[in-house]
């Protein structure tokens, strides 16, 4: 194997790199700097630099992630352990072999780019990784998300983990055992990750999700899809939520330092287990989220937008390639940052939902039996499709506000979390970042700058002291009075033109929601529906 100039080799060791298994005619690229990577991405054609001087390149045919072509190997160590299903999709050891093989030699005097990097900022239960990328600007974006090891720990690092990224590489699903070319593929006894067919970068750190939501519970760490703030108080506050439901957004708050956007374990503290933040850019705007807006700065990547050529300013509107445009940046892009990515045991619980109905209230206050069931329920609704027309919204349940990333069967998550509901008493709020007055079509989505004073009002205890009256049917307490929102919008029902059509729609709600808490009556469990990009 050869070792790329760019790289200082005094300070790995190269055994590390010989037992990647790479052929001998490849060429290393070993931890190379930021404007390195950049360079070289320019160089290669991987993207182009926008006027901010930002790295902007395309995913290719997969913008989001796909959890249909997403495996883990069957074999002694999982067998009993995962939850199978149509989200924990078996593949055997032997395929995987054989395809790690052939990904290795298709590598032959190609070259790659390696990163010595961790996940996990509570130093109990950090995990050291090696990501190998085909492409540059993948691992640029590793260097973002993931947490950077010192010169110290690249000297004496034993990867934990390994990632094989190769978006040009395709599968046989005929000989591989896969859907189709494009896969991820989780071998927990060879602790390795496979991906191909596919430049979806949110694959990478969402693979580790997996790889710490199987390994953390089973040392009693709750692993949790949610982002995390911190108050001056040291009160800290976690956001869970699918996909589109606000965990970046509503977490990034000046007024609070950011532990992180996405994924978070809960031990004795609150620990992020990356080092970056992952943020949708559609629509984003300097006026409404200043934080991320400004974190769009050389260094960071912008994935699958566009600029205006002459100008090479970014145009944030632009939907032309995918909804789900997206920016990686660091979290020390983020001035009001804890560092290390850490806080104390929470003092609140969100629980988000874009509710496309318009019939969840802005924010509720669940008692300790309803968190366990908005949690075990994970609802958000998605929008079916992004073509013109008109788009019935469709509810969409994800144990745990995150079944695509679960190994293991809910329960292990849900008891984890009573646990600590029960340690520590906890308040848990259910908050609706989506429609109000009306459903998706009639009503609107709730404004950015209520949903940020109700959460304001929760964590200032505002809410300990209002009235509260109870939402049928479901039984909520929803507060009759909050600062820096018009109580009108308080209750859903009389945000509707006709509260008779809001009934219509939240029994039909309502009874979605039963139907899938059903699954977990019959033991056989199987899989809720799941977003793409959730
Ligand atoms: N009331 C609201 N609360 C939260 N986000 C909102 C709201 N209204 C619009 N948005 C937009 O919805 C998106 C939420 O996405 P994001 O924070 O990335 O969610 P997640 O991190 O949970 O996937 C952002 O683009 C944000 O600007
Ligand atoms: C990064 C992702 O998560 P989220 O959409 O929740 O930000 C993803 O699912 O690819
Ligand atoms: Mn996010």
């Amino acid at each position: 194997m050869n070792i790329n100039l760019f790289s200082i080799l005094s300070d790995v060791d190269t055994n590390v790199l010989q037992s990647l298994g790479l052929p001998d005619t490849t060429t290393v690229a070993l931890n190379l700097t930021v404007s390195q990577l950049t360079e070289l991405a320019l160089k290669r054609g991987e993207g182009v630099l926008t006027e901010a001087e930002v790295l902007m390149c395309d995913t290719g045919t997969f913008t989001g992630r796909s959890p249909k072509d997403k495996f883990i190997v069957r074999d002694a160590l999982t067998e009993k352990a995962i939850w199978w299903g149509a989200i924990n999709q078996p593949i055997e050891a032997k395929q995987f072999e054989q395809l790690h093989q052939r990904m290795l030699a298709s590598l032959a005097d190609q070259s790659v780019f390696v990163r010595y990097v961790k996940a996990g900022a509570d130093p109990r239960y950090t995990i050291n990784i090696a990501v190998v990328n085909e492409l540059a600007w993948h691992n640029l974006f590793c260097h973002n998300l993931f947490i950077e090891t010192s010169a110290d720990e690249r000297a004496n690092f034993t990867p934990d983990w390994t990632i094989l990224n190769l978006p040009s590489f395709q599968a046989d699903s005929t000989i591989d055992g896969t859907r189709q070319g494009n896969f991820t593929i989780i071998n927990f006894s060879k602790r390795v990750i496979l991906i191909g067919g596919t430049g979806y970068a949110g694959e990478m750190k969402k693979g580790i999700f997996s790889v710490l939501n199987f390994t953390l519970p089973r040392q009693g760490v709750l692993s949790m899809h949610c982002s995390a703030n911190v108050g001056k108080a040291g009160d800290t506050a976690l956001f869970f939520g699918l996909s589109g439901t606000g965990k970046t957004t509503l977490s990034t708050d000046p007024d609070r330092q950011l532990i992180g956007d996405d994924e978070h374990g809960w031990s004795d503290q609150v620990f992020n287990f990356e080092g970056g933040c992952y943020a949708k850019v559609i629509n984003l705007s300097a006026e409404h989220e200043p934080e991320i807006y400004g974190a769009i700065r050389p260094g960071a990547v912008l994935e699958n937008t566009r600029f205006s050529p002459d100008t090479r300013i970014v145009d944030f509107a632009d939907q032309s390639v995918t909804e789900n445009t997206r920016t990686a940046y660091p979290l020390d892009y983020i001035a009001n940052r804890a560092n290390p990515s850490v806080g104390p045991a929470p003092r609140n619980l969100f629980f988000l939902t874009a509710d496309a109905f318009g019939v969840l209230p802005p924010i509720a206050r669940l008692t300790v039996k309803q968190a366990m069931y908005y949690f075990l329920s994970g609802y958000t609704a998605k929008l079916a499709g992004t073509e013109v027309g008109i788009k019935e919204p469709v509810p969409t349940f994800s144990a745990c506000f995150g079944a695509a990333f679960l190994p293991l069967h809910p329960f292990a998550y849900a008891d984890l979390l009573g646990h600590h509901l029960e340690d520590a008493e906890v308040p848990v709020w259910l908050v609706n970042t989506g429609w109000t007055g009306g459903s998706f079509g009639t009503g609107q989505r709730i404004k950015l700058a209520y949903t940020r004073a109700v959460i304001r009002a929760a964590l200032t205890g505002a809410l300990d002291t209002v009235d509260y009256q109870i939402l049928q049917p479901f039984g909520l307490q929803i507060p009759k009075t909050c600062p820096g929102i018009p109580t009108e919008l308080l209750d859903p029902r009389q945000t509707w033109a006709r509260p008779i059509d809001y009934d219509a729609t939240a029994s039909r709600l309502e009874r979605a929601f039963r139907q899938n808490y059903e699954t977990y009556e019959n033991p056989a469990g199987g899989s809720t529906s799941e977003s793409l990009f959730s």
